[in-house]
């Protein structure tokens, strides 16, 4: 695991955009794994900044986001398809037919996630997944508990995680209880992986997935497993891990190795 600890959310998403941006410039047809929560969201700006200087084209891009609430229509204001449209696809060139979010509103909810899985898999796989953490570990809406090698399912949310999410309700607005989300086995095939987390409150997620246990109640402890999964994460998020000052020393010594390299 890469663990890139900067000062601020701001430097977290420019190094986010950065590595989004690189890979469209070697990979014009990149199938890209999108995320939601407010984390993402200076990233994207970034890549709709980079899109206008047509430093990067989304042209070829295919794009899978993590998860969905199951019973919102992409319509809904707090849907997720409503968000990437909002945040991002709304504002590049990509062909929104080569989008793709879980479907939240399908008739038969089961056979949609094994619908997604296909997608995904016909596409080529995930060459780049963007995650987000949330303050129990959950990566996507995998819960703790989740299965470290699940696929594309239906999850119940945790307490936590709906209280934390009722910020984008309105009090007289149906709140979901229910999601469809990439499994962690799902987010474990993409090629390449990228968590950002930033501030306090992701301090004992960031602790738990970078020196606890790989354990089914901090999921994303998984991304151990990965061989290119890349922590970008500011001072705050970074402020419980024991080893930070290793970590620091680690990437120094990657840089100069990486400044050395043909
Ligand atoms: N399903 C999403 C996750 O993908 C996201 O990582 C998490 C954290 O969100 P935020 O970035 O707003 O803290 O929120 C939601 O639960």
């Amino acid at each position: 695991m890469q663990i890139v600890i900067l000062k601020d959310s701001a430097e977290v998403a420019a190094y986010g955009a950065d590595i989004f941006i690189k890979q469209l410039q070697k990979k014009a047809n990149s199938v890209l794994g999108l995320a939601t929560g407010s984390t993402p969201v200076s990233l994207y700006r970034g890549l709709i900044e980079a899109c206008d200087a047509k430093l990067v084209s989304f042209r070829d891009v295919t794009s899978f986001n993590l998860d969905e609430y199951l019973g919102l229509e992409g319509t809904h204001p707090q849907s997720y398809r409503y968000f990437m449209n909002q945040q991002l696809f709304n504002h590049i060139d990509i062909n929104k037919a080569q989008t793709h979010v879980p479907p939240g509103d399908a008739d038969n909810p089961l056979e949609a996630c094994v619908g997604y899985e296909e997608k995904i898999e016909a596409a080529g796989g995930i060459d780049i997944q963007l995650l987000g953490i949330g303050r129990n570990g959950h990566i996507g809406f995998n819960e703790p508990s989740s299965g470290l090698m699940s696929r594309t399912r239906v999850k119940t949310l945790t307490k936590a995680t709906i209280e934390d999410n009722a910020r984008f309700f309105r009090d007289d607005e149906y709140q979901p209880h229910l999601s469809m989300t990439m499994g962690i086995g799902t987010i474990l095939d993409a090629k390449r992986v990228v968590l950002l987390a930033t501030g306090e409150n992701k301090a004992d997620a960031i602790l738990a997935t970078v020196e606890g246990p790989l354990m089914a109640a901090c999921p994303a402890s998984a991304l151990q497993l990965h061989t290119d999964a890349v922590l970008v994460i500011d001072e705050a998020a970074a402020s419980k891990l024991s080893d930070r000052d290793f970590y620091i020393h680690i990437e120094n010594e990657n840089q100069k190795l990486m400044a050395k390299l043909p």
